[in-house]
């Protein structure tokens, strides 16, 4: 198995991990809007851009990614075991289909951003 090396990887990474977000009745419910608005090649585009920046160094996502998520949590409260299963999808998306140094970054900037976005979440609502 080979590591993370660029942003076509990082395209097939999350086209993975959102095909198991999408199929998992605990989370599902989060993304519906998107799905509604037929907005998901956008979206998983936009969190390209987002791990590309991450991993990459790569200047193409300028956005605020913690602002949609507190918005959302006025109307869809995020759960501990959201958080949990979440990152679940995540490293296992990972660990199927990569090894390395980029690979070991992506999961432990994913625990810290789930882990500081929950922390915002209790303390905002
Ligand atoms: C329970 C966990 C999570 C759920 C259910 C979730 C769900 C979502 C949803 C539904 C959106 C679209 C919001 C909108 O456009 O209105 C979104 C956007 C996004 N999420 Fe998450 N998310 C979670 C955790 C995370 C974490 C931990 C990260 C980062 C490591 C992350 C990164 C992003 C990014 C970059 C966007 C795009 C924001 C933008 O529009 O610029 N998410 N997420």
């Amino acid at each position: 198995m080979r590591d993370i090396k660029n942003r076509e990887d990082i395209y097939f990474l999350i086209d993975n991990f959102y095909k198991k977000l999408l199929s998992d009745d605990l989370v599902k419910h989060f993304f519906l809007d998107i799905l509604k608005q037929n907005h998901l090649e956008q979206h998983l585009q936009i969190i390209t851009d987002f791990w590309n920046g991450i991993l990459f160094n790569s200047p193409d996502y300028k956005r605020n990614a913690m602002q949609p998520h507190l918005i959302l949590n006025k109307s869809k409260p995020f759960k501990n075991e959201h958080f949990k299963r979440w990152l679940s999808h995540f490293t296992s998306s990972i660990d199927e289909n990569f090894k390395g140094e980029k690979a070991e970054m992506a999961k432990t900037r994913a625990l810290s951003i789930a882990t500081i976005m929950e922390i915002k979440m209790t303390t905002n609502s």
